[in-house]
Order: structure tokens, then sequence, then C-alpha cells
């Protein structure tokens, strides 16, 4: 190689370094903005009172104001999207019902110091402001739980659960607990339910809207893509399995309620099915999700809620999330999940 060639080597070597992680960078940054442009299918119905009403309130939905994006699914249930409701409205029906709402959250080992004071005390400013709230902490550490100073008529429960080794199961086994907790306790006190992961902090309103008999929420990093991307779980040997081309949404487990009795049915059927796979000795892809996936896909949710309702600040900017009212916590996996 001449003096010349040799220069020129050396110069696209140093050029090519710093070139690199731009490219590694922007790449999923661009690819993430061009996934945004992709349409997303049309409510087909004219107004509120066309759907299959879970509640009389949902009448009052305006499901043309978002032309932008799906504000109904095809067995006519509504998406909820900024926009399309009254707050007021919504939060004197379920005043006026009597509406009454449990929490239930789970924060095992390291995920209690790293997440559960912040989770709290931004429900205490977001989570169904006027309604009484009764929060669920499932912890092995019930001395460690902080004492977060709550509004009139909203308490909270400590209950101590084993841990489980592996996180996995951590997580799974949630289902179980949901369940056995809405038989013994809250049943008797609560007219709804809603399960939290823990790794998230509420930013903006989450309130009576997002209330009805099944509620299921799109996974931010789905919503706009094609169903052959979702990532159900396609193995024929798991009790998850979705065969090509079946399945509505991808919904996302760290957000998901109804009335107890629907709760229960959902996280009784979830749990059978995670052990059926462990007696199989196999697991769902992505764990109690692909599970919660394929049972919202043989039974429907009366209501969906858009991404708003759990947002992930790294997918930049996108024209049709107008609030975030939970947002992703950053994630710690390395230090957090090891046993
Ligand atoms: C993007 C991604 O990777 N998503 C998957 C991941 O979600 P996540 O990464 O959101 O799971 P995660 O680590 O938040 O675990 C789920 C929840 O279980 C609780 N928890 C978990 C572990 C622990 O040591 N202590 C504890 O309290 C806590 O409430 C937590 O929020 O894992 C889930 C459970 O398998 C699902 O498979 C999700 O699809
Ligand atoms: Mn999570």
């Amino acid at each position: 190689m001449g003096f010349y060639q040799r220069t020129k080597h050396i110069f696209k070597c140093i050029l090519v370094i710093p070139i690199l992680p731009c490219v590694i960078y922007f790449i999923p940054t661009y690819v993430r903005i061009l996934i945004g442009f992709i349409p997303m299918d049309k409510c087909q119905l004219k107004s509120g009172e066309m759907l299959a009403l879970d509640d009389r309130v949902d009448a009052s939905l305006n499901l043309l104001s978002r032309y932008d994006v799906s504000t109904c699914t095809t067995w006519k249930a509504p998406i909820i999207w900024e926009g399309m409701f009254d707050k007021d409205i919504y939060d004197k029906a379920h005043k006026k019902k009597g509406t009454s709402v449990a929490l239930t959250v789970f924060a095992v080992g390291r995920y209690l110091d790293a997440y559960l004071m912040t989770f709290l005390n931004s429900s205490e400013h977001h989570f169904m402001l006027g309604l009484p709230v009764t929060y669920y902490v499932f912890t092995d550490l019930p001395e460690k739980v902080p004492k977060i100073k709550l509004a009139p008529d909203r308490n909270l429960k400590v209950i101590k659960v084993e841990r489980h080794f592996r996180w996995q199961d951590i997580s799974m086994m949630r289902m179980k607990t949901v369940s056995d907790f809405i038989e013994s306790d809250i049943r008797h006190h609560c007219t709804h339910v809603f399960c939290f992961d823990v790794d998230q902090v509420f930013t903006g309103r989450f309130g009576p809207e997002a209330l009805g008999n099944l509620v299921a929420l799109l996974h931010a990093h789905y919503y706009h893509l094609p169903k052959k991307l979702f990532t159900y779980d396609h193995n024929p040997k798991s009790k998850a399995y979705m065969d090509a081309g079946e399945g509505d949404f991808y919904y996302h487990a760290a957000v998901f309620g109804g009335s107890c009795e629907s709760v229960k049915a959902l996280t009784d059927a979830c749990y059978q099915s995670i052990m059926e796979d462990k007696q199989n000795n196999v697991e769902a892809l992505w764990h109690d999700e692909s599970h919660l996936n394929k049972y919202l896909w043989l039974h429907k949710p009366s209501r969906v809620l858009s991404p708003e309702y759990c947002w992930d600040k790294s997918i930049s900017y996108r024209k049709d999330i107008r609030i975030s009212r939970l947002l992703w916590a950053p994630k710690y996996y390395d230090v957090l999940r090891t046993p």
C-alpha cells in the first residue's frame, strides 16, 4: 500500500469511528418516527350511542373528535383518547354510582426501593381523584413500604408475599395473588380493580373514563404496527399460543383492570395457563403478557385504553399522543432483577 492509500485508509477509519455510534443511535429513532406515520384503522361508528355500551355514560363519547387514531374496536368497544370525553361527565357519573377502585401493585425485592414511593406519590396526584381508592401493595418487605400521605377516602393495605427466585415467576405469579385477593378482600370493598406494574409514574389524569367491565391497554410500541409484527407467543406447546393472523391488538400487561368479577376471571384463566405451561416445561415468550394477550383475544375487552395511559418517552415524538398520563420509569434490569 502506497503512502497516499495508507493515509486515505487511516482517514476512513478515523471518520467511521464517530459515525458508527451516530448511525446506531439514530436508526432506531428514525424507524420509530416512521412507524408513527403508519395509519391506524378508523372507527366506523358515527357516535357514542352506537357503541356496545360498557356504561351509559359512554354514549357521551365523541368518536369523531380524533380523526387521526382508532377510537373504537370492531366489536364496538371504545378506545379512549384525549379529546374524546368530557371528564366532568365521567367524574360525576361515577361519584353518583358509588364507584370505588382497588389498585394492586407488586413491589418485591429491590423494586420496592427503586419505584414504590414515586409510584404511590404520583398516583395520589392523578389516579381516580374524587373516588374512594384502596391501594393493595404486595411485597416481601412490608416494613419498608414508605409512609405516604393519603387524601381522605383513600387507603393503603400492605400484604406480605413470598419472593419467587426468578423474576419471571415474580411477574407471572401476580395473577394468582390478585385472584385470591379479589375473592377474599377486594370484591367486598371495591366495585373495580386496576392492576399496575410498579415501574411507572403517573403524570396526568387517569380518571374514571378508564373504568369498565374489562379494560386493556394498547402497548406503546405496537399500536401503529401491523399484526404480523406483534410479539404474541407462537410456540404451539404453550397455552399462550396464537396462530398467525389471530389477535386484535398487542396489549401491555403493565396495566389492566375491570370489574372485580371480570378481573378475577382473567387472572384465574391466566394463572391456570401459566401452571399448565409449567407442567409441560414451557414458558410463554413474554410470560404473563403472552397469556394476557391470548385471554383478551378470546374474551374481548369492553374498553381499550390508548397508549396515553402508559407511554414510553423513549419513543420519540408522536403527534397522536396529546397527553401522557402514566410514563414508563427507567429500567435497571441488571441491578434489580438479580436474585
Ligand atoms: C419490554 C419488556 O421487557 N416487557 C416485559 C417485561 O416487562 P417489564 O420490564 O415491565 O417487567 P417488570 O420488570 O416491570 O416486572 C413486572 C412487575 O413485576 C413486579 N416485580 C418484578 C420483578 C421483581 O423482582 N420485583 C417485582 O416487584 C413489579 O411490579 C414489576 O413492575 O416483563 C414482563 C413480565 O415478564 C412482561 O413479559 C413484559 O412483556
Ligand atoms: Mn414493568
